[in-house]
């Protein structure tokens, strides 16, 4: 006869056992007639730094808010760390935190007030409340000028008291929204610091929007290139500068007629080739073949060439690539 084992019952998913802590499918977010989120699926993997690069206006604040249900989404459905955002929201709530683009902070109060405040918002109290205060104080450097108004804090400081009202509740998974915009280098590369240590120390995952290729480049394990609402590559940055896999070459040059520029596309060792505003851009795998075949050409046409550069390829030249435009335009 068979034994019939009666089994646990579930306890409900450990978030830290999750393999992905964002699991968001076709995510679809409008205001009236106007589509911001058009379709986004991702997942985000735990202890991983993701960033969601995009130019301004590209819809990031909208899917973060969606992301961290702030605002319904019109069609989709999303995990946080294995709870669904609609179902088990107030479960959602325990385990992520929002830091937003715009401060949340209470000019008027100290940060030491402004800890207190959005302690009791999270239910600490006691002394955990006293332990998580001081240790989000020290995490972000403000211990020593706690005491004093959040008002008479630079830039840099407002923000990092942004991001330690955003750890008191020991998220497992951290939103960030563009932190570092108006932030001196030095309070910027303390929140650098800051996420690494905490991605390294407690497993935390962080989701991170920006709109500085540099930041994406350096800080980010995976980054998905996003632009009208729509994500258009993923990959970890080196993947994505793979993707479009060359050089670049500049070569300054006053006039160059069109029948030239069209020889040097012809070229084998060209991938691609544009002209404008006095600057000949050319896409190649193998630059020194490259330079050397375009200069025969423009030598055999007797075209001058006042300066040649090579040009680092980075996320910046990835989105020229897939959209045809900067990032900052
Ligand atoms: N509540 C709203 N009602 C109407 N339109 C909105 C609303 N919120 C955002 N938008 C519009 O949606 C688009 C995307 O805005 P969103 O703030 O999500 O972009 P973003 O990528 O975060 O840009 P930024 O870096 O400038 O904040 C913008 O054109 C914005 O004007």
């Amino acid at each position: 006869m068979a034994m019939i084992v009666e089994q646990a019952p579930r306890q409900g998913k450990s978030t830290d056992k999750v393999e992905n802590v964002i699991e968001a499918r076709e995510i679809y977010k409008s205001f009236g007639a106007f589509q911001v989120v058009k379709g986004v699926s991702l997942e985000v993997k735990a202890g991983e730094v993701f960033g969601l690069l995009g130019p301004n206006g590209a819809g990031k604040t909208t899917l973060i808010s969606v992301l961290t249900g702030i605002l319904t989404p019109d069609k989709g459905s999303a995990t946080m760390c294995g709870f669904d955002l609609v179902k088990d929201a107030r479960k959602v709530k325990d385990v992520i935190s929002l830091v937003p683009q715009d401060l949340t902070i209470y000019q008027e109060l100290s940060a030491l007030e402004n800890l207190k405040f959005f302690a009791r918002m999270y239910h600490l109290a006691g002394k955990l409340a006293k332990e998580r205060i001081d240790e989000v104080l020290e995490i972000a450097r403000l211990t020593d000028v706690a005491k004093k108004k959040a008002g008479t804090y630079s830039g840099g400081m407002k923000r990092r008291l942004n991001l330690a009202i955003g750890l008191l509740n020991h998220p497992r998974l951290l939103f960030l929204d563009e932190p570092t915009v108006g932030v001196d280098p030095q309070s910027r590369n303390h929140i650098f610091e800051c996420i690494r240590m905490l991605v390294r120390e407690r497993n935390m995952s962080v989701f991170y929007t920006t709109h500085y290729m540099e930041e994406a480049q350096t800080l980010c394990h995976r980054v998905a290139i996003y632009d009208h609402g729509q994500i258009i590559a993923l990959g970890t940055p080196q993947e994505l500068i793979q993707k479009i896999g060359a050089t670049r070459l500049t070569f300054s040059i006053e006039a160059l007629p069109e029948d030239v520029l069209e020889q040097v596309r012809e070229l084998a060792t060209v991938q691609q080739a544009d002209y404008s505003e006095q600057i000949l851009t050319v896409a190649a795998p193998a630059p020194y073949q490259a330079a050397r075949d375009v200069i025969g050409v423009l030598q055999q046409r007797d075209v001058p060439v006042t300066d040649m550069q090579t040009q680092e390829v980075n996320l910046e030249t990835v989105f020229l690539s897939l959209t045809g435009k900067a990032l900052r335009e």
